[in-house]
């Protein structure tokens, strides 16, 4: 991370007070009991995490593990049902509540939280209370297999007490000192600070028709049970038609959202950026509001670009590490583009094509059927019938020494207030009764003779049982979140009334607020004295870029990263070789298709502004993947403009 990232992001984050820290580092001693005998576990939650020391019978500590605080995501307090036909499931629902009308037929389990303990109406097995701490830890499978986040659930019980109330009690005091040590994680402006410490709540777009038309499914299966036990509310609205994101982030109150979560392509996530630039209050609202992504579509440039910047792994389970960054209460800020057409202005923030790149991702739609592969066929038919494009590419330089900016927008010291709940739990618990996690959740091998300690060591062996069945299955499910709302099933009918001419309208609005340019116009000449030099003469292709991937195997700028201010301009001319172009596109998954230095025909440009001037009259130009009218354009950097969520 740069260094301008790093000030930004800790400076956010609040310092914990000694007080405080004394208040919310818990410690107690634990028990396992197996056939082999008792351990004596010491556990430890602070500020690092929660450390297991076991010792040995004479006291000496024989293996210390911490599971750390950044990979933790939340945790549940719970009381058992005794029955093994109902493990799994939470005891403590009140049966007058429509949760617990759903639990006795066998639905979703309600989850127990410290509000709920005193509920009555429980199958009662034994007075124990049951913390449960969910968490994603690093793993690797060998020593040759690459890193992965695996999920772990680590389970306390707590039965020091007669009561079911008082070793509840002592649960609920371990499950809110780690809330308060997550809640030190979280940058500001996702943290209601008034009160008690809560989560703000965070805005969910989907487009149903992203990618292959899952996303819904993903959605329900891999991100809302992530987000469920984070405890993040959240609310959640389906796109229904072509540039419904930008109608939506343009005219909506943004006010009680802290995050926006595209699960799309990069499409989605423009029209986002494109609509949030669109607001007279664009400065505000990008300054309290940080974008999320998770992977849906078929590109799915920037969710890569982001887990590489930040070494998260991506390939074993994008949507998992995606969901995990949306919510890691961290961001940093990204730059985007301001792009000037002939009639309108719009905004960016992957790439700006023209020629062979741009002509093979519109016009392998054609043969969608054959998934990514489509980009593979249509570029060996592009080489075998090769076309030329002739124009002019004037650009300005940007200083390859810079350090990456820091951001434009001064961060907000304001934290906004949260309505008041608007609870769904009908449509949630329809959402949860989906989300049972059928992935293989293997519990890691250091872990496996702790997952669940036990605060009194007179007990018998089936306790044990009981803690891993319930939270460490397999097939555990996941608690819904009462405030969270599932828009798409609540509310059908919100934007019903946005007909297509309505969204024809707000293509052709030209009424751009966000951010205004430096430059000329586009039909004013540039000036030279201001450095500005040109490229003139036959291309195969333009291709500016700033995000270090276009696609998920395409690396197209290693050095780009989100925030440098930089936009990194590639042209190559005609008259290249078939072999160093074939060279140059198969090389572009790995990242070794740039020359180290310009030649003749490859160039690579790190540049603050461009301008490109077609001399054909035809041709295709895309922004962000999606193509535009073709024509003179003119684009320039907006270093730091907006927040993403990155990886803690
Ligand atoms: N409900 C919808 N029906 C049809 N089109 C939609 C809908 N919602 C959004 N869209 C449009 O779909 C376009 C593409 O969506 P998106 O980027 O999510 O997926 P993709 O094209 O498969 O992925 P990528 O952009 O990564 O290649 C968006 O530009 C948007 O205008």
């Amino acid at each position: 991370m740069s260094k301008s990232q790093e000030r930004s992001t800790s400076s956010a984050i609040s310092t914990p007070n000694k007080a405080g820290d004394d208040l919310h580092n818990v410690s107690d001693t634990f028990y396992t009991s197996q056939r082999k005998g008792s351990h004596v576990f010491r556990v430890r939650l602070d500020a690092t995490g929660f450390t297991l020391q076991r010792e040995s019978p004479s006291g000496v500590i024989i293996k210390e593990q911490t599971v750390k605080i950044c990979d933790i995501v939340g945790a549940r307090c719970m009381r058992m049902k005794k029955s093994p036909r109902n493990l799994g499931r939470c005891a403590c629902v009140n049966p007058g509540t429509p949760a617990g009308a759903a639990n006795r037929k066998g639905g979703t389990p309600s989850k127990c939280s410290p509000a709920s303990k005193e509920e009555t109406g429980c199958d009662v097995g034994d007075g124990s209370a049951y913390l449960y701490l969910f968490a994603y830890v690093l793993k690797k499978k060998s020593l040759r297999s690459s890193l992965h986040r695996e999920r772990t659930v680590l389970t306390l019980r707590f039965r020091s007490f007669d009561t079911f109330e008082d070793n509840m009690r002592e649960a609920d005091r371990w499950y809110r000192a780690l809330r308060w040590q997550l809640h030190q994680t979280l940058e500001d402006i996702f943290v209601e600070r008034t009160g008690e410490a809560r989560r703000r709540r965070v805005l969910v777009l989907l487009n149903p028709k992203s990618g292959s038309g899952n996303a819904r499914e993903v959605f329900n299966m891999h991100v809302a049970p992530v987000l469920n036990e984070a405890e993040v509310p959240y609310d959640l609205y389906a796109t229904k038609h072509s540039n419904y994101a930008i109608e939506f982030m343009s005219t909506r109150r943004l006010d009680d959202w802290c995050t926006i979560i595209a699960v799309g392509g990069d499409g989605l996530f423009h029209e986002i950026v494109n609509g949030l630039l669109r607001r007279a209050d664009w400065a505000q609202v990008l300054d309290n509001i940080a974008l999320a992504i998770i992977p849906c579509g078929s590109g799915n440039g920037l969710a890569r670009s982001i887990a590489h910047g930040f070494n998260e792994p991506y390939f074993s389970n994008p949507v998992l590490g995606a969901a995990l960054t949306a919510i890691s209460g961290r961001s940093s800020p990204m730059d985007a583009v301001r792009v000037e057409l002939q009639n309108r202005v719009m905004f960016s923030f992957l790439s700006i094509g023209w020629g062979l790149i741009s002509d093979v991702d519109i016009e392998s739609e054609c043969i969608r059927m054959f998934g990514y592969q489509r980009f593979t066929i249509w570029t060996l038919y592009r080489l075998a019938n090769l076309r030329t494009y002739n124009g002019k590419i004037s650009y300005l330089l940007a200083d390859e020494t810079q350090e990456p900016q820091s951001m434009l927008l001064p961060q907000s010291e304001q934290l906004r207030k949260m309505q008041s709940s608007r609870s769904c739990n009908v449509h949630i618990d329809k959402l949860s009764t989906a989300s049972c996690h059928r992935s293989s959740e293997y519990l890691p091998q250091e872990f496996e003779d702790v997952i669940s300690l036990e605060t009194s060591i007179n007990q018998s062996f089936r306790s044990r049982c009981d803690s891993w069945l319930s939270g460490g299955s397999r097939r555990s499910c996941y608690y819904s979140i009462s405030e969270s709302v599932y828009h798409s099933l609540a509310d059908e009918s919100e934007f019903a009334d946005l007909s297509a001419a309505a969204a024809t309208g707000l293509e052709q609005n030209q009424h751009n607020f966000g951010p205004s340019s430096i430059l000329p116009s586009l039909n004013e000449p540039l000036p030279e004295a201001a450095g500005w030099l040109v490229e003139e003469g036959e291309f195969i292709m333009m291709h500016a870029v700033y995000q270090s991937h276009l696609g998920v195997d395409c690396h197209f700028a290693p050095k780009a990263q989100l925030n440098d201010g930089k936009i990194f301009l590639v042209l190559i001319r005609g008259g290249i070789s078939r072999p160093h172009l074939l060279s140059f596109l198969y090389n572009m998954s790995t990242g070794t298709h740039l020359p180290e230095k310009n030649n003749e025909y490859v160039k690579v440009l790190q540049v603050r502004a461009f301008r490109l001037e077609p001399h054909d009259n035809h041709g295709i130009i895309t922004v962000d993947g999606e193509q535009i009218e073709f024509g003179p354009l003119q684009a320039e950097i907006l270093p730091g403009i907006s927040r993403v969520m990155v990886p803690k």
